[in-house]
């Protein structure tokens, strides 16, 4: 059995990552920390966690006892963490924004802080893009959860440059705000409402854009919104094609691309991925592949933003980084309804 601890195991993404990793068949959780949960049972932070004989420990991050590395902490934190953790030669899986960016100064624009540990590179965590990556780094920087869902859900448009221009719009769960309440996610402001933020200064954007921008300088647009549902991310991408292609066409560039993707499923025609069939889960629903008579585009994706937007994505590099089954531990259907 391959060790595994998780650093930050007291929040939402390190419960997720407890809950799937438990039930992994090829590794053993060794550590759990938190700071402020020192010494406390992991069912009385994660309740639903039961058995598992797991106790959060304040522990340093070079006291680990682990061949991989979860960091499911903030942006900032992580990057004070993970070089410390690659120094005893374990590998990492860094959940939050700091190692995502290959420029830098691209990550100092867009999150408002100095980037203190510009050494260490991760390899891009979107394994349906950049497996061969993935499986030679020590470290892994796990996208974002908006980012998963738009990135391939976009990416065979740009790539057979049907598109030079992409409008996204995502609606959230607001369990990706993490697991301290504020007044953005205060039940009153949030029930029976649909909050758009950050509407053309998401960080998310400059990650998508990262992605999709090498391609014949695709412009990305992308605005949040936060929905009264816990989990996940249902993504509606608009662009108006620059080729003339069919319907057949556009769907074929995307079975073509992923071809043999497990965690990828493709909708069949007039079907709707919805956050109901994929939550919990780590698939990625892929549907839309309609055009529209101004020759607009239109394509959707749903996700859980904890799985495939988070823990289960990163179990999944995990997976890649051992060397071992990419699926393992992450067959499970959602939880529909
Ligand atoms: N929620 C989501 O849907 C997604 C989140 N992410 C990213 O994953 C990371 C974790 O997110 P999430 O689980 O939601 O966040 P939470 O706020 O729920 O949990 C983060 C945990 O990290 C610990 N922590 C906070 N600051 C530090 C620090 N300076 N040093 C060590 N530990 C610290 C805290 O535990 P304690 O105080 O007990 O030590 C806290 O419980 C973030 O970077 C987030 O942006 C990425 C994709 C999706
Ligand atoms: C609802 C909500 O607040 N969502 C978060 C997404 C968090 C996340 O996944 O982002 P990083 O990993 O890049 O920090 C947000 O919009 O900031």
């Amino acid at each position: 059995m391959y060790k595994v601890a998780i650093i930050g195991a007291s929040g939402y993404t390190g419960g997720e990552l407890l809950r799937m990793l438990l039930n992994h068949p090829e590794v053993e959780v060794t550590d759990i920390t938190s700071r402020q949960y020192d010494g406390t049972p992991a069912h009385k932070i994660h309740p639903h966690i039961r058995d598992s004989g797991l106790v959060f420990k304040n522990k340093a991050p070079d006291e680990l006892d682990a061949d991989v590395v979860f960091t499911a902490t903030p942006h900032g934190a992580s990057m004070k963490i993970v070089p410390k953790i690659l120094d005893t030669g374990a590998k990492v899986v860094d959940l939050s924004g700091d190692y995502r960016y290959r420029d830098t100064a691209v990550y100092e624009k867009w999150y408002g802080m100095e980037h203190t540990d510009k050494e260490n590179k991760g390899a891009f965590g979107l394994p349906e893009l950049y497996r061969d990556e993935i499986k030679k780094a020590d470290l892994v920087a796990n996208p974002g959860c908006f980012p998963t869902g738009a990135i391939l859900s976009s990416y065979p448009l740009v790539k057979n440059d049907f598109v030079d221009r992409i409008i996204i719009d995502s609606k959230t769960g607001v369990s990706g705000a993490g697991v301290n309440p504020s007044s953005t996610t205060h039940y009153p402001n949030i029930a029976d409402n649909v909050n758009p933020y950050k509407i053309s200064s998401h960080r998310h954007m400059s990650e998508i854009q990262q992605e999709l921008h090498g391609f014949d300088d695709v412009k990305v647009s992308f605005t949040p919104h936060l929905v009264p549902v816990i989990r996940g991310i249902q993504t509606t991408s608009h662009s108006f094609l620059i080729k003339d292609i069919t319907v057949d066409e556009l769907r074929q560039a995307y079975e073509k691309e992923y071809k043999g993707e497990y965690f990828i499923k493709l909708m069949d025609e007039g079907e709707i991925p919805h956050l109901s069939s994929v939550r919990g889960s780590n698939f990625v629903h892929i549907g839309g592949f309609e055009i529209d008579e101004t020759g607009r585009a239109v394509m959707l994706s749903a996700i859980d933003n904890l799985v495939k937007g988070a823990s289960g994505q990163a179990i999944q590099n995990m997976n890649i980084l051992l060397g071992i089954d990419e699926t393992a531990g992450l067959t499970h259907f959602g939880l529909h309804p």
